[in-house]
């Protein structure tokens, strides 16, 4: 159906589906599912704009898909157009997906296209209802769009600004987020081989983003959606910073895992009472790792924010290292680390040189377990320049023996893990039915009414103003 057909006679402009006044008084307080809202807890941030020698100065945007669908159906409805432009009007909207700090997001798909498969989520902000400071997150994230183009991230297929609206056209996830398919698991927890596979994808999702100079400082489940054929899709980059970055071969004593036929043994010393077999070699290795990042501002989600950040005394590239380690964590017990009974003591709990702990439970038994475990380890060290990750980025953490059966190269080509909720959903045909989102709000029995009272303003909008 159309939204013409849908609101026939609507003529004054009602923009309000686009507010977000009411969830979003002060900075990100709003709710989601899993109460753990990203904050900004203090604002000092100095490094929004790029330097001229930054690679997101480059407008270049060279799809890896442009072959793909989308691509194709953006193509034919582009050039059909009279100024060869995406406007508002060729879009169809079929559902609301859900409302985040910035904005409101909407499924949609293109007009007179009658490919089904080309979907897409459309983020709309009205810019008028935001402060300066959320609005400098609204240009941080369209900017991250506007230059990312990497399976695991999301495709910008366009950007249209009308009037005080931002629109951003990027891939629609039908499998909702990694949170909400965490909570379907038994004990709210993946498998190992699961934990390997979201933890792969994710790695070199930011192992690209970090080569781009960019540092993400929001990495958790909710912010990770899952795309129709259940890989993922890292999402949300209002909270991003960006530095420079130079990409270096770097020479280094590494050293040689030597397997014993009964265990495996990590590269960097005893695995959890083991014996440390190593041999040394020398290696030259490509590293693009944001080793000077630097950003005084407190952002990210309480549970997941790294120590320097916590003591405010500045955090640079790191920050996201620390998050990872707090990630497989999650995946692997249901909980995070440092979780306290208030967001302050959870703070507490991370800025105090405190160690963690791993719970006992039936994860030991499975295999890959103290591999996992040594992992967690090395990136949740208090002492960023301790940090895996920190001085040679993501090929630090590839080289990990937790990820030994990863052949990185051959990424995309493997098969998501037979985990409850998440093959299911690739079965569906209808993908509005089968959205989760991490508000888990929408049942589809009072999904029409919602949709269509939010609806009323996009729809008019559309409908009255040809850009
Ligand atoms: N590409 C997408 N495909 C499917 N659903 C999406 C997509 N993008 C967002 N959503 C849904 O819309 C909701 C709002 O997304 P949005 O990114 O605006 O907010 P958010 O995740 O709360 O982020 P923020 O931290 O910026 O407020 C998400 O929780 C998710 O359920």
């Amino acid at each position: 159906m159309d939204v013409e057909s849908i609101f026939p006679s609507e003529s004054d402009l009602d923009l309000s589906f686009t507010s977000c006044a009411s969830s979003t008084t002060t900075d990100r307080t709003f709710t989601c599912s899993s109460g753990r809202s990203s904050s900004t807890l203090s604002f000092n941030e100095s490094r929004l704009g790029t330097s001229s020698s930054s690679p997101l100065s480059s407008n270049t945007h060279r799809p890896h898909r442009k072959n793909d669908p989308h691509w194709a159906a953006i193509q034919t409805v582009t050039n059909l157009s009279p100024d060869g432009t995406l406007h508002l009007n060729h879009l169809k909207l079929l559902s609301h997906l859900g409302s985040g700090n910035l904005g409101r997001v909407f499924l949609c798909r293109l007009k007179d296209y009658d490919n089904t498969d080309a979907t897409f989520a459309l983020k709309v902000i009205d810019r008028e209802s935001l402060t300066n400071k959320k609005l400098s997150h609204v240009m941080m994230e369209s900017q991250i769009l506007s230059i990312v183009d990497h399976p695991f991230l999301p495709t910008l297929y366009a950007h249209i600004d009308v009037s005080h609206y931002t629109c951003l056209l990027i891939d629609y996830c039908p499998g909702g987020d990694l949170h909400s398919l965490l909570r379907k698991q038994s004990g709210n927890r993946f498998r190992i081989d699961a934990v390997r596979f979201f933890a792969s994808e994710i790695l070199v999702g930011l192992e690209y983003l970090h080569a781009l100079g960019v540092v993400y400082r929001d990495l958790k489940p909710e912010n990770i959606l899952i795309r129709e054929d259940g890989h993922v899709m890292l999402s949300d980059f209002d909270l991003c910073f960006t530095a420079d970055v130079v990409p270096t071969l770097q020479k280094r004593f590494s050293s040689k895992k030597v397997r014993s036929s009964k265990n495996r043994f990590s590269c960097f010393g005893e695995v959890f009472g083991r014996r440390r077999e190593i041999s040394d070699e020398e290696m030259t290795e490509f590293v693009a790792e944001p080793t000077g990042a630097y950003s005084r501002s407190c952002v990210g989600t309480h549970e997941y924010l790294a120590p320097e950040l916590v003591n405010g005394n500045g955090h640079g590239n790191g920050v996201d290292w620390w998050a990872f380690g707090i990630f497989l964590y999650e995946l692997l017990y249901g909980r995070t680390p440092f979780k306290g009974h208030t967001k302050e003591q959870t703070l507490r709990n991370i800025a105090s040189s405190r160690p963690f702990d791993f719970p006992e439970c039936d994860v030991e038994e499975e295999d890959g377990v103290a591999e996992v475990k040594d992992l967690i380890a090395r990136l949740l060290v208090k002492d960023p320049r301790r940090r895996l990750g920190c001085a040679w980025g993501a090929s630090d953490v590839k080289r990990h023996p937790f990820f030994d059966k990863i052949k990185w190269a051959l990424i995309r080509t493997y098969s998501p893990p037979d985990v409850p909720g998440l093959l299911k959903m690739k079965k569906k045909k209808n993908h509005v039915m089968s959205h989760v989102g991490s508000s888990g709000k929408f049942s589809t029995s009072s999904f029409k009414k919602i949709s269509r009272w939010s609806w009323r303003g996009l729809s008019n909008f559309i409908k009255g103003k040809r850009v």
